[in-house]
């Protein structure tokens, strides 16, 4: 289950605290063309969050450096119930990982994302 409130899961807390050995993952959430997204768990708090899985090695093939600078730029900034909370980031040689607040349901999330699109 969720717990009450993000376990210090905030942006300003966010770089290199975690690693991969703080989380459980659960079953993918979905595919994105650069990540794919998985249900996870914060092992001491037992925090439910999404957890995105980026592929370093996309990032270099596609240039995406910048726009996924952007991207977490602006989801760190935004503060709206609407939009989805990035609560931190980290990485591994391998792989940049997001740890996104959970969308409960994917359908909703794809449609206000969708919604979302200017
Ligand atoms: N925070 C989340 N909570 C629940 N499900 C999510 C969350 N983020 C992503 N997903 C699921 O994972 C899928 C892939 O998401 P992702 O953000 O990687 O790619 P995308 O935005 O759909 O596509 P693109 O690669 O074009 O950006 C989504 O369609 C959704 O079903």
């Amino acid at each position: 289950m969720v717990g009450p409130e993000p376990p210090k899961l905030t942006p300003e807390a966010s770089k290199k605290d975690w690693s991969i050995s703080d989380f459980e993952i659960g079953r993918p959430l979905g595919k994105g063309k650069f990540g794919r997204v998985y249900l996870t768990r914060e092992i001491k708090s037992k925090y439910i969050v999404a957890l995105k899985v980026i592929f370093k090695e996309q990032i270099e093939k596609y240039k995406l450096h910048h726009q996924l600078r952007r991207e977490m730029e602006i989801q760190n900034a935004l503060r709206h119930p609407n939009v989805l909370r990035l609560y931190g980031w980290f990485d591994d040689s391998e792989r940049i990982f997001l740890i996104l607040e959970y969308a409960h349901n994917g359908e909703l999330f794809k449609e206000l994302r969708e919604a979302g699109h200017f």
